[in-house]
């Protein structure tokens, strides 16, 4: 073992010189580290040599906003207004601190993308390029579901709007994390967000050219990088930092693919195609050239609070070289090799198991025995070695596979686990190359982790309502970590403060709060990250067009509170459980309620443009760490109670979630209940008032029927009008409804009654003939009278009123019945109030234009009435008198008229006579026949003369056999 500090001394000399890419922000850091790792090498004990990654005071790097000006500026396309950032006046100073640097936190805003909805405001507003304000676009005032502020302010290291691509944002973020790793530095990525957000997008990338992500980058820029380096194989990573000889196992190599079988296997139906290697990075980043590399993969995923090896299932080297659709060599896989059934009733047995996680031995970070390592690394997991970056994405692509079909398929495009990939670089200096002790071991870790959305948003349950349980438990416990690790840093900076240089440290450890890295899976891989050596960057993931605006504001808080936390040496100590609480068996049950092989069936069916559509039926069991595998050392703080809460809180939150399930399905169905009573009134309302207009066309049809009767009457009978013609009971036969169904409703006789009642009264208050027969009976002295003030009353009207006035004035000249008071003033007023009215009126005016009946006219020319047509003269006074007396004889020649009908009406005259008391007799005029016109009666016929047919029967027939008779 060598005693010489040269490992310290060659990365010291390495950092000095600036790198091709971000030169600016490397140089600063250089410097500084430079002088920190002499001190370090003059100090360094030699069994420190082992660790990789040895404890450098990290400075706060520069903000990545200047190397992406220098870079030439990447936002060079039009953006909506909102997201064009100002460039701040002031920039927002970060926590510095010469020995922690706080975890970086940078957002990147989706860009809204063609969804097909509408284009919405985006609820988030880049005030410069490190703060955004973000504003609830539901809430003003501010919504009553809304949990947040309607408007906050949220500072990020650094602000990506939507346009940037996939190329600068990793020359900003990650970039400088893979110079780190290359030389010996650990890293960690992670990136959170809702759903739907562009996490795997960020990590992973689209499928089009220049679209790849920051995994594929990495790779590109590692292998890029140590082109001409590589270093053999003889010694393989293990655990998190430590070194052992290497099985002849351990990597993959090209020769290694084998062809599937003919069959269609797993891989064929899952293989995605647009996964291929689109595009690769060229970046190329300056190292030493007098060390070695080897680049080592692991892929886990931590899925339901379980973490699986995603290459657990990969061949071993001696299988047959693959190809896969792309031409690419491929790794294969036991499971996805194995042939689909093509029975749906046998599916795929697939099975995975859970790896425990155990602490780190002191040894692999150079402490004595006895010391507490500072994480936990995941028993089992395969760290395989990797020599192209093509040979890397095809690996990561089979895990990605594996967790795609161990993963929910129904929910196929979201990430339903955690997935970690580590990329471990071992490095070696050249002249040292056979001494294990001087291989540096360092990490990068890139975390995509699951959707932060709540299960409401995504009608979650059963198998999915578990795993969102697991996944938000997860990121809560990860925010709480951060939260205590934070509230410790400033305990610990403020007893500094207080007590100036001279403190004990014994004594500011034992104030500090417990941090729960063991309540979560996630947690306790990511643990040493955080109490560790290392530099950690986190992405906020956040789509502004998302609906989830209290999700995202949740994120926004989170990534508040890590941007406060600094990764630093660990600040926890290791606490003794206590005794008491390992004894309460409930607390133990409440953690271990998920203990048990889980099964679950899962389809997975693919297919699309250009591609077959393939099925394939599978059951996956999901089998415990065997029981004391898990490394329950007490080495790390650990309170069964703080599980137990959470789990509570899990619990609660599924109630809750249940409940809310509940009230919305209730809701639902009321609201649904409603609507259809709703609907049922609307459908008897309709039928109600469809009943009420047919009742009503009815009765106006009748009405107008008989005060047709009535007219035809008045004007060509003589005699006075019989109350049989047109009587109460006629308007009872109107009035009540023929048809016994639309008795079933009240409201409609009720309405129809106060139709019936509206018109008895408009009847009464015309003086009706009929009635006027009614009340004049026996009162023919009083004829004449009346007669003569209606006379009088005619000069004072209207001409259309004279006319009609002086036309029933005449006629009741004429009469020597009561007939003297027909349509007066106030029944044609009357008339426009109601349809049936309207009808009448109609009929009237018809009337009114009609020719005088002969027999009136006989009068006229006897000299026994004065027609009222020549005293108020109309239009055609003269030629409607021409008219008349042509009529008069047209209807004495021609009695075959069809539409008329002569009857005697002996009775008639007889009863007239009667009434006119002693002394009264009929005269006939001369030439008067003994004979009335009477238009057959259409009532009970159900025919209803329209108003042009009656118009043309009276006008323009006369007036044909007037021409006919003329002919003659
Ligand atoms: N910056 C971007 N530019 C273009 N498209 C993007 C961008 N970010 C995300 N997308 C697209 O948005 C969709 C959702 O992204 P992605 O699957 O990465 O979300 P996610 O946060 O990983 O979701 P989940 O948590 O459910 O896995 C994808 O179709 C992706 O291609």
């Amino acid at each position: 073992m060598s005693s010489k500090p040269r490992g310290a001394a060659i990365r010291a000399s390495t950092r000095t010189k600036p790198t091709a890419v971000n030169a600016a922000p490397a140089t600063t850091r250089t410097t500084r580290a430079a002088s920190k790792t002499e001190h370090a090498a003059q100090s360094a004990p030699k069994a420190k040599k082992m660790t990789a990654a040895s404890r450098k005071p990290l400075l706060n790097r520069a903000n990545s906003v200047d190397a992406r000006s220098a870079e030439g500026g990447a936002h060079t396309h039009q953006l909506p207004e909102k997201f064009v950032i100002p460039k701040s006046a002031t920039p927002i100073p970060l926590p510095m601190d010469t020995e922690r640097e706080p975890i970086q936190a940078f957002l990147r805003i989706r860009p809204q993308l063609g969804e097909g909805g509408p284009s919405l405001e985006p609820y988030l507003e880049p005030i410069s390029d490190t703060v955004v304000r973000m504003g609830d676009p539901y809430s003003s005032p501010r919504s009553r579901m809304s949990s947040v502020n309607p408007a906050s302010m949220y500072t990020f290291s650094h602000i990506f709007p939507p346009d940037t691509t996939q190329s600068d944002f990793f020359n900003n973020t990650t970039l400088p994390l893979v110079r780190d790793v290359l030389e010996g530095q650990n890293g960690l990525l992670f990136t959170y967000g809702v759903t739907n957000s562009g996490k795997t997008y960020t990590i992973q990338g689209g499928s089009s050219e220049g679209n790849a992500g920051i995994l594929p980058r990495t790779l590109d820029v590692i292998f890029n990088s140590i082109e001409g380096l590589h270093g053999d194989d003889r010694f393989r990573p293990v655990r998190l930092q430590g070194i052992e000889l290497a099985s002849e196992f351990s990597s993959i190599e090209p020769t290694a693919f084998h062809i599937p079988s003919s069959s269609p296997a797993l891989a064929d139906i899952l293989e995605d195609s647009s996964s291929a290697d689109a595009d690769t990075d060229p970046t190329v980043l300056k190292l030493d050239r007098n060390h070695e590399y080897t680049i080592w993969l692991s892929y886990a995923e931590v899925y339901n609070e379980k973490v699986y090896d995603l290459f657990a299932s990969v061949d071993a080297p001696g299988s047959t070289p693959a190809l896969g659709p792309s031409g690419i060599p491929r790794p294969t896989s036991s499971f996805l090799a194995l042939p689909v059934p093509s029975s749906q009733a046998n599916p795929l047995l697939l099975t995975r198991k859970a790896l425990p996680l155990k602490s780190c031995p002191p040894s692999d970070y150079g402490a004595p025995a006895g010391d507490g390592g500072t994480g936990k690394y995941v028993a089992g997991l395969r760290q395989i070695r990797v020599q192209s970056a093509t040979q890397a994405k095809a690996l990561l692509r089979l895990g990605q596979l594996h967790r795609r079909v161990f993963g929910t398929l129904a929910n196929s495009q979201s990430s339903r686990s955690h997935a970690l990939v580590t990329i471990k670089v071992l490095r070696v200096h050249r002249g040292e190359r056979n001494d294990p002790t001087s291989i540096q071991t360092s990490r990068l870790t890139l975390v995509d982790l699951a959707g932060s959305e709540r299960t409401k948003h995504t009608h979650t349950s059963g198998d999915r309502l578990r795993e969102a349980g697991s996944i938000n438990k997860s990121l809560m416990v990860l925010g709480q970590c951060l939260e205590t690790l934070r509230a410790n840093q400033r305990t610990v900076a403020r007893s500094l403060a207080a007590a100036g240089t001279r403190v004990d440290t014994r004594e500011v450890k034992k104030g500090l709060a417990i941090v729960p890295f063991r309540h979560s899976k996630l947690t306790e891989v990511l643990m040493d990250y955080f109490v560790g050596d290392g530099k950690a960057v986190m992405i906020v993931n956040v789509n502004p067009y998302d609906t989830g605006f209290d999700e995202n504001s949740h994120v926004m808080r989170f990534a508040a509170l890590a941007r406060e936390v600094c990764t630093a040496p660990a600040t926890t100590i290791p606490r003794v459980v206590p005794t008491g609480s390992r004894d309460r068996p409930e607390l133990l049950r409440a953690r271990n309620t998920d203990v048990g092989p889980h099964r679950r069936k899962v389809t997975i069916s693919t297919g699309g443009p250009g591609r077959k559509v393939s099925e394939a039926i599978l059951e996956v069991l999901e089998e415990d760490e065997e029981p004391g595998e898990s490394d329950d050392r007490d080495d790390g703080p650990i309170d069964p109670l703080v599980d137990a809460l959470f789990d509570e809180i899990e619990s609660l939150r599924a109630q809750l979630y249940d409940a809310q399930v509940q009230c919305a399905l209730a809701e639902a169905n009321t609201r649904e209940e409603v609507m259809e009573e709703m609907e049922e009134r609307m459908r008897s309302m309709e039928k109600m008032y469809k009943r009420r207009l047919m009742n009503e066309v009815l009765q106006n049809e009748r009405k107008m029927d008989a005060k047709l009767d009535m007219l035809q009457q008045t004007t060509f009978h003589n005699a006075p009008p019989r109350r049989h013609d047109f009587d109460e009971d006629d308007f009872d036969e109107i009035e009540s409804p023929s048809d016994p169904a639309e008795e079933e409703d009240d409201e409609i006789e009720t309405s129809l009654r106060e139709d019936v009642r509206e018109a008895e009264s408009d009847v009464s208050r015309s003086p009706s003939p009929l009635v006027r027969v009614a009340k004049t009976k026996g009162k023919k002295s009083a004829v004449h009278t009346s007669a003569n003030s209606d006379i009088e009353s005619v000069r004072t009207m209207d001409p259309a009123s004279q006319q009609s006035q002086a036309y029933f004035a005449s006629q009741e000249d004429f009469d020597d019945a009561s007939s003297s008071e027909y349509m007066t003033s106030d029944v044609l007023e009357s008339l426009p109030k109601r349809p049936v009215n309207k009808s009448v009126a109609k009929v009237a005016q018809v009337a009114l234009r009609m020719p005088p009946s002969p027999i009136f006219e006989a009068d006229v020319k006897a000299g026994r009435a004065k027609p009222r047509l020549n005293k108020q003269p109309t239009r055609s006074s003269s030629s409607d008198l021409a008219l008349v007396q042509d009529m008069d004889e047209l209807s004495l020649l021609d009695k075959a008229d069809d539409s008329t009908i002569i009857i005697p009406d002996k009775k008639a005259r007889k009863q007239a006579v009667a009434n006119g008391g002693p002394g009264v007799e009929y005269v006939p005029k001369p030439g008067e026949a003994d004979a009335f016109k009477k238009k057959k009666r259409q009532l009970g016929k159900h025919r209803t003369v329209a108003d042009d047919e009656l118009e043309a029967m009276v006008t323009e027939k006369p007036q044909r056999q007037l021409r006919r008779s003329v002919r003659h």
